[in-house]
């Protein structure tokens, strides 16, 4: 009796970019936890070699400091969407990349060349591995990362926007100035646009979704279409 040949659906790759505080996080968890797809924070992983610099005294305004030490921490990720984890030289530092310290430092870090080389390497063996697929959110995913991805987006949102869901993060914490958050986002934005290399930047062939109007509901199940359809064309 002849079996019908049943072949799995081929991997599908999907990266989401934009600035800070758009969705990505949120939006790339979710899609990926539907779709049955690996996830993977490129943000935690440049913040995670921040955090190892800072914690070994590495002067992190000196790019030539950072370049030579680029490539001794040993950088994790679990992509599970449900619990992602990171962890450098075997340590997890979920908490502790998201310090204030951290935030304030990552920009320079991750604009010296020899650590994009080092996590852009990570990032694709990563995607490569993932069995059906993978979610992957940065700032220069669809550029310079995986330019030949399935399906790219750009994330994006007022700063007015952006600020008050970060501030809406810290209910029940010290209430943070709104207009210190806004400001804070933007200058973090001009930096991770302005550096020579990979700057954040949308891929010319990328979907743009302003999510400013929309929920994250409404984000997550446009992006659910968009991967589907790609799928099905
Ligand atoms: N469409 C939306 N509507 C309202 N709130 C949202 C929406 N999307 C995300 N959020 C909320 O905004 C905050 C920031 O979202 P998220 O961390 O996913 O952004 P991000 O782009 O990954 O930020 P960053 O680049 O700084 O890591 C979270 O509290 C999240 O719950
Ligand atoms: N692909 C990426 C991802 C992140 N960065 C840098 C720039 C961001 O300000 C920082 C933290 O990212 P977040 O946790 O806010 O998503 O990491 C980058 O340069 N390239």
């Amino acid at each position: 009796m002849e079996t019908a040949a049943r072949t799995a659906p081929a991997a599908v790759i999907v990266g989401i970019d934009g600035p800070s505080g758009t969705g990505k996080s949120s939006t790339s968890k979710a899609v990926a936890a539907k779709l049955g797809l690996r996830y993977l924070d490129t943000g935690a992983q440049y913040r995670a070699i921040t955090w190892w610099m800072l914690h070994n005294g590495i002067d992190v305004n000196d790019p030539a400091a950072v370049a030579d030490a680029a490539g001794k921490p040993e950088i994790v990720s679990g992509t599970d969407p449900a619990a992602p984890t990171i962890a450098v030289d075997g340590t997890d530092v979920s908490g502790p990349i998201r310090t204030q310290e951290v935030t304030s430092a990552v920009s320079a870090v991750s604009a010296v060349p020899e650590v994009r080389t080092r996590l852009t390497e990570l990032q694709r063996a990563i995607a490569a591995e993932a069995p059906a697929g993978i979610v992957v959110e940065g700032r220069d995913i669809g550029t310079t990362v995986l330019p030949d991805a399935d399906l790219k987006i750009f994330l994006t949102a007022s700063a007015e926007a952006r600020a008050a869901r970060r501030n809406g993060e810290l209910k029940g914490k010290e209430a943070a100035d709104l207009a210190a958050t806004q400001a804070a986002l933007v200058k973090r934005d001009a930096a991770d646009s302005g550096r020579k290399t990979s700057p954040l930047a949308k891929a010319g062939d990328a979907v743009e979704v302003d999510t400013t109007e929309l929920t994250l509901d409404q984000v997550v199940e446009c992006v659910v279409t968009l991967v589907e359809e790609k799928r099905s064309a």
